[in-house]
């Protein structure tokens, strides 16, 4: 448990108080790149929330994960979120839900979405904030990000309210992440998450040979497969155009704070599972976990 004992270092703060985000961002005032180690939060971004530190018998992870789009991101932090009972929020997810919704930011949303460009600062943090605000409400403590923050700016803010634990950064050949991102389905009626694909590729330019076995439906699901309207060829490659250009910076900006750890997939999820388990000292958690149970 040594690096999940590091990272369950101090200052905690609540899930609420990173509701705050949106008052920062709305302010219009940028915060101020902090000083690593020192306190994150700038004098710039107005009065100083009311942090609530909790005691760290209370504490839970605050972690974020980086990838490009088809890297995984979803189906890991939603297995780390079953296994340490923090919840998995998927930025994504709370875009597509605003869409399902068709309120009044649907048709703006999906011409974005749709065309593999980033939503703004100012809409994602706001369905960010909700999102929060409804949790902590519950009682939620601690988090596993997904596909937040997706931009320095995003990145800056979120350091300005809340203490970051970690940064996972996934990583996996482009040409792998297209085919994965093409072979997504998702089931219309229970929502679970598969994956068609059958990727088998050689070693080429420095990167390792790769297989991932298809991650197949249960029969009932297979005639209710749905694809995301923003998988299809040209959009995934804008997508990944996209991370490069404007999310790869964040990994910078958490490598040299130190807290940026990177995981080279090696393969599907019985490959990559437990590899992940083992780099985040988690092996040991899961056995206990499944001994009580
Ligand atoms: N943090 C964010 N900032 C801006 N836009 C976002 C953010 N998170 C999600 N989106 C929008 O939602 C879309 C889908 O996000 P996601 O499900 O995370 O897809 P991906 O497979 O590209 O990682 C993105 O292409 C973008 O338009």
């Amino acid at each position: 448990m040594a690096a999940l004992t590091r990272l369950s270092k101090p200052s905690f703060t609540s899930l609420s108080s990173v509701s705050r985000i949106s008052r920062c961002l709305y302010s219009g005032i940028a915060p101020e790149p902090s000083s690593h180690g020192a306190s994150p939060y700038s004098p710039r971004l107005g009065p100083k929330p009311n942090l609530s530190v909790k005691d760290p018998k209370d504490r839970n992870v605050q972690w974020v994960f980086l990838g490009s789009p088809g890297v995984g991101k979803g189906t890991y932090a939603s297995r780390l979120s079953n296994l340490l009972g923090v919840p998995h929020i998927a930025t994504g997810d709370l875009v597509r839900e605003e869409l399902a919704a068709s309120g009044p930011l649907s048709k703006e949303l999906s011409e974005i979405v749709n065309q593999g460009k980033l939503v703004s600062d100012e809409i994602i943090i706001s369905l960010l904030s909700k999102r929060l605000e409804a949790g902590g409400a519950k009682g939620e403590l601690g988090f596993i990000l997904d596909g937040f923050p997706r931009t320095i700016r995003q990145a800056e803010i979120l350091e300005g309210v809340t203490e970051i634990d970690l940064v996972l950064n996934l990583k996996l050949r482009e040409d792998v992440l297209v085919e994965k991102c093409l072979g997504r389905r998702m089931c219309s009626q229970c929502g679970g998450n598969f994956n068609v694909a059958s990727i088998n590729v050689k070693d080429s330019n420095g990167s390792p040979p790769i297989s991932m076995a298809p991650l197949l439906p249960p029969p009932h699901c297979m005639s209710k497969l749905v694809t995301r309207a923003d998988d299809t060829e040209e959009v995934v490659k804008h997508r990944i155009h996209v991370y490069n250009e404007k999310s790869r910076p964040v990994e910078e900006f958490y490598r040299s704070r130190g807290k940026l750890l990177e995981f080279d997939l090696p393969g599907g999820i019985p490959e990559s599972w437990p590899k992940l388990l083992e780099v985040l000292n988690l092996d040991e958690y899961k056995e206990k976990q499944s001994a009580a149970a």
